[in-house]
């Protein structure tokens, strides 16, 4: 493995905020988007790696080498930031190979590096250039070629696209993932963007309080999220608290459910999910199918592909996401489309 928690533990002096027995390995040419709410351990754990903190327990290894006792800059880890800190004074070619002119390289090999660089993140013949004569998007681009110039063992992106536009930032991001696989690096992003983090990472990490709760692939996060928080944050959800009544059948605030109900037992209390597009449309005259609503719709956004709709409905609202046109005020919810997690207070009641 290329980049690697080893049970690293870190708490700020003075504080019991940190980051508790994180494990986890990142393979060379993979990209490991790390995700979670504010104050979840993000950064902390992207700093913990790139030097800037010392663990209280636990290693990291960058190769298989102990980088306990090496500084920031002997780690050879490529760092960008959300703001991508260029230096003013200097030309593009110039900020690219700075990391190369610290370490006594000639300025005519760290030109002709530069171009390469330049050439890899699409552009070429901009070298020179001053920072301030280029877009933010551009900006992040020279960013990242300054991350990569001296072939580094992993790359660290602490919310490297957050200060760009929407479109710029989906063009970028397919960009960062074309240059990261091409370079074949081991990289850790840091975003509170879940939708960034499914659309370019190879596997998510999930945090919560300082730790990691479920770390998988996009897909596994999204149907097979552990709890109501990995629900929540991957993708769009109904989520309702429940009590399974009888095996099949679950109590919610909206109304009992019929669905699986395996690994729970009656009594048990339990967090139901329901992704929005599991849920289909009924015609008004149709005859009631399992788990049949009417309701009033409170919202209705079009979004040009699908139709996002918020049902409102005795004792609570759904929320589907549908091609269908027209009214929508009836939905069934499949059996199948139900998934049930711990509830809030389950500890012990999953059997
Ligand atoms: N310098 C510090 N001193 C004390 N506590 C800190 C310090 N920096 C962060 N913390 C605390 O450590 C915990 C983790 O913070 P961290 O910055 O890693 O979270 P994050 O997930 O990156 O959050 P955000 O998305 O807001 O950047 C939080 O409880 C935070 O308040």
């Amino acid at each position: 493995m290329s980049l690697t928690y080893d049970n690293v533990s870190f708490i700020y002096p003075g504080s019991t905020a940190g980051v508790f027995d994180i494990a986890l390995d990142i393979a060379r040419g993979e990209l490991v988007a790390v995700i979670g709410a504010s104050g979840s351990g993000k950064s902390t754990i992207l700093k913990l790696l790139a030097g800037f903190m010392q663990p209280d327990a636990g290693r990291i290894l960058v190769e298989g080498q102990d980088v306990g006792p090496l500084a920031p800059e002997d780690r050879r880890l490529g760092v960008v930031f959300q703001n991508y800190a260029l230096f003013p004074h200097m030309r593009l070619w110039e900020n690219i190979t700075y990391p190369l002119k610290v370490r006594g390289i000639r300025r005519a090999e760290r030109r002709a590096r530069a171009q390469e660089m330049l050439a890899r993140v699409g552009m070429e013949g901009r070298g020179d250039d001053w920072p301030t004569a280029i877009s933010g998007g551009q900006q992040q681009r020279v960013a990242l070629a300054r991350a990569l110039i001296f072939e580094p063992r992993g790359l660290l992106l602490d919310e490297p696209l957050s200060a760009l536009d929407a479109g710029l930032r989906t063009s970028m991001r397919d960009e960062i993932r074309r240059v990261q696989r091409a370079a074949g690096i081991a990289t850790l992003l840091v975003t509170h963007d879940q939708e960034e983090a499914l659309s370019i990472a190879d596997r998510i990490v999930v945090m919560h309080d300082g730790r990691i709760i479920q770390t998988g692939t996009p897909q596994e996060l999204y149907e097979t999220p552990v709890n109501a928080q990995v629900a929540a944050f991957v993708g769009q959800s109904n989520l309702w608290p429940g009590t399974v009544e009888q095996t099949g059948r679950v109590r919610t605030p909206i109304g009992t459910l019929a669905c699986p109900t395996e690994g729970y037992a009656p009594g048990a209390a339990v967090t139901v999910l329901v992704r929005p597009e599991r849920i289909l449309p009924a015609e008004p005259e149709q005859p009631p199918r399992v788990n049949d609503f009417r309701g009033t719709v409170v919202a209705d956004r079009y979004l040009g592909p699908v139709r996002r709709i918020d049902l409102s409905v005795d004792g609570g609202l759904i929320r589907l996401e549908t091609h269908a046109r027209g009214a929508v005020g009836r939905v069934s919810i499949p059996a199948e489309a139900v998934r049930l997690l711990p509830g809030a207070d389950a500890a012990g009641t999953r059997s």
